[in-house]
């Protein structure tokens, strides 16, 4: 793995050392994925700003744990006019699971994003998504191979980057959909300027995601500014109603 541990705040050591020691699933899955960048134009074209809003029980950096039904949680997502959804199948730190997401794909038409910390090839094959999480700081050389295990299974893979040097292994790699997170998921601190640093570098032929530590109206608009094509929303629509929420920020761009 491509980190030093005494880089990474506990919590995060405990989560890829909970990774590490997953299994993945057992036959090589196939994917038919519905499309994220088609999704995203849907929003558009519709007046909405294109929001991946993500079922987040809990995580190392929220205090309690939801516990309504994630099925419930999502729907009211999508009819708060999510373009797409998250769904956390991490067990340990996140409150997750792959039956989580079985359930929430099954249950709407949108495109889901399975979002968990996959190290190895096996861990692609625990469930069918339409979008799967890759995390360039965590993968670090693995990232490449990944990246066209997941696409040969039918995928759509989000690299997820929180630096330039990332960044260019995202792109070299071929990424065609890239996460520019906020959130160091070394210290856990976040910092909105991350993704107006990045952004310009990223090639315009990539669909690009601002990820983490939104959770206004204004910072939805800032990341807009400053390049975004669509925007992962956690811990800010599950705190309250997620419905309520998810329609004050696909509307911001109107207000
Ligand atoms: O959210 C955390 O506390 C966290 C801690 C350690 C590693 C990853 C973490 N979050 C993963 C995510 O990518 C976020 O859930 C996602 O980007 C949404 O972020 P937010 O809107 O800030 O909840």
């Amino acid at each position: 793995m491509n980190y030093t541990a005494d880089e990474l705040a506990p919590a995060v050591r405990g989560i890829l050392d909970s990774a590490a020691e997953r299994d993945g699933g057992e036959g090589r899955l196939t994917i038919d994925p519905r499309s994220l960048p088609e999704a995203f134009a849907a929003a558009e074209s519709e007046g909405r700003v294109p929001i991946i809003a993500e079922v987040k029980p809990t995580s190392p950096t929220t205090e309690g744990t939801n516990r309504n039904d994630p099925v419930d949680l999502a729907k009211a997502m999508v009819e708060g006019g999510a373009a797409a959804l998250s769904v956390l199948t991490e067990p340990d730190h996140f409150g997750g699971s792959v039956e989580n997401l079985e359930r929430i794909r099954a249950a709407v038409d949108v495109p889901v994003l399975r979002k968990d910390f996959l190290l190895r090839e096996a861990h692609l094959d625990a469930v069918e998504s339409d979008v799967i999480l890759l995390i360039a700081r965590f993968l670090g050389d693995d990232l490449e191979p990944m990246l066209r295990a997941a696409e040969d299974r039918g995928f759509q893979p989000l690299v997820e980057v929180h630096t330039e040097d990332e960044l260019d292994a995202a792109v070299d790699a071929g990424a065609s959909i890239i996460g520019i997170n906020n959130r160091d998921l070394g210290q856990l601190e976040v910092d909105l300027a991350t993704f107006e640093e990045l952004a310009p570098q990223v090639p315009d032929d990539v669909t690009l995601i601002a990820e983490s530590g939104v959770s206004t109206v204004e910072d939805v608009q800032r990341m807009g500014e400053a390049g975004a094509d669509g925007l992962l929303i956690g811990t800010a629509i599950m705190d309250g109603d997620p419905q309520t929420n998810t329609e004050r920020f696909t509307r911001s761009e109107t207000q």
